[in-house]
C-alpha cells in the first residue's frame, strides 16, 4: 500500500489536534507537517505533503487554500465562513492547477451530512422550516456553517418545488428574536457551555411536526469523514463543496 503524506493546518486548535491524532493512527497516512499560526504555508511543499487538512479560522482559510493550490497540494477544508465570492476565487485558482482537488465541507460528521440531506428531501413537503444550531461558546462564527448550508439547501428545495415564503405573522420583534434570515429560512444560534456541535431542523405542517436532529458529542465524530475525504480528494480535481458529494448518496 502506498502512503499518503498529509499536513494539518490549525494543528494546535480543537479540531486540528484531533485530526493530527487521527492521521497518525490511520493506516496508509503519514503526518508530515503540523502547522499553526506563524508557520509558513507557502513552504509546505518542502515537506512532501500531498494533501493538507485546514481547520483554522475564517479570516485565514482562503489564503491558506490558495497557497496550497499554487503548490499543487490537495486540500480538505473544514473551516467555515466561505462566501460565494471566495469560492469563485478558488475556482479561478484551480483553473491554473487543474490536477488539484479541494473539498470544502461545513460538517464532516456523517450524521450531520445525512441530516442536511434529509432536510433537503423533506423541505418541499412542509409549509414551515426553521433551523436551530447549538454549539460550544468558544465558537467564533454564527450561525454555523452547517446551519447556513442546511438553510440554503432547504431554500433551494422550496424554490424548485414552487413554494413561496413561509407563514409568519410577526410584525414586531426584538433584535434577533426571529434569528438570521438565510435565503428566507430562519436560523437560530445557541451558544452554551457543555455543548459541542448540534443541529435541529424543524419542519411544520398543519397538525404535524418533523424534527431532524443531529448531535456531535465529541470531535472524534468528524474524523471518519475527514479521513475519507483525505483519501478521496486526489481523485477529484476541482472544487467540491459538501462531504455528501463524496459519499455516493444518490
Ligand atoms: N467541517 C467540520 O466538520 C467542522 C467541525 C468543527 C469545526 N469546524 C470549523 O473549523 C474551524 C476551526 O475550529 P476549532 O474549533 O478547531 O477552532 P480553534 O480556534 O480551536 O482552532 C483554530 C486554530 O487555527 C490556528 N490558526 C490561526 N491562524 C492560522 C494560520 N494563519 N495558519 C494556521 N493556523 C492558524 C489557531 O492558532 C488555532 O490553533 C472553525 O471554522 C469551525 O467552525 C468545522
Ligand atoms: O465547533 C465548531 O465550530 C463547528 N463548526 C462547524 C460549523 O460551523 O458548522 C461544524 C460543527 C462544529
Amino acid at each position: 500500500m502506498t502512503t499518503l503524506r498529509v499536513a494539518v493546518l490549525g494543528a494546535a486548535g480543537r479540531m486540528g489536534r484531533t485530526v493530527v491524532e487521527a492521521v497518525q493512527d490511520a493506516p496508509g497516512l503519514e503526518l508530515v507537517a503540523a502547522l499553526d499560526r506563524d508557520d509558513d504555508v507557502a513552504a509546505l511543499a518542502d515537506t512532501g505533503a500531498q494533501v493538507a487538512v485546514d481547520f483554522t479560522v475564517p479570516s485565514v482559510t482562503e489564503a491558506n487554500v490558495t497557497a496550497l493550490i499554487r503548490q499543487g497540494i490537495h486540500a480538505v477544508v473544514g473551516t467555515t465562513g466561505w462566501t460565494d465570492e471566495a469560492l469563485d476565487r478558488l475556482r479561478t485558482e484551480l483553473a491554473a492547477q487543474p490536477q488539484v482537488g479541494v473539498l470544502i465541507a461545513p460538517n464532516f460528521a456523517l450524521g450531520a451530512v445525512l441530516a442536511m440531506r434529509f432536510a433537503a428531501m423533506a423541505a418541499r413537503w412542509f409549509e414551515s422550516a426553521e433551523v436551530v444550531e447549538l454549539h460550544h461558546p468558544d465558537k467564533a462564527d454564527a450561525p454555523s456553517g452547517t446551519a447556513r448550508h442546511t438553510a440554503e439547501a432547504i431554500a433551494r428545495a422550496r424554490s424548485q418545488a414552487g413554494l413561496g415564503p413561509m407563514p409568519d405573522a410577526t410584525t414586531s420583534a426584538a433584535d434577533g428574536a426571529r434569528g438570521a434570515d438565510v435565503d428566507g429560512v430562519r436560523v437560530h444560534a445557541v451558544r452554551l457551555r457543555g455543548l459541542t456541535a448540534h443541529e435541529e431542523i424543524l419542519l411544520g405542517n398543519p397538525g404535524e411536526q418533523l424534527t431532524i436532529r443531529h448531535d456531535s458529542f465529541d470531535r472524534v465524530s468528524f474524523m471518519p469523514g475527514v479521513l475519507h475525504a483525505v483519501r478521496a480528494i486526489g481523485d477529484r480535481p476541482g472544487l467540491t463543496v459538501g462531504l455528501d458529494q463524496l459519499l455516493d448518496l444518490g
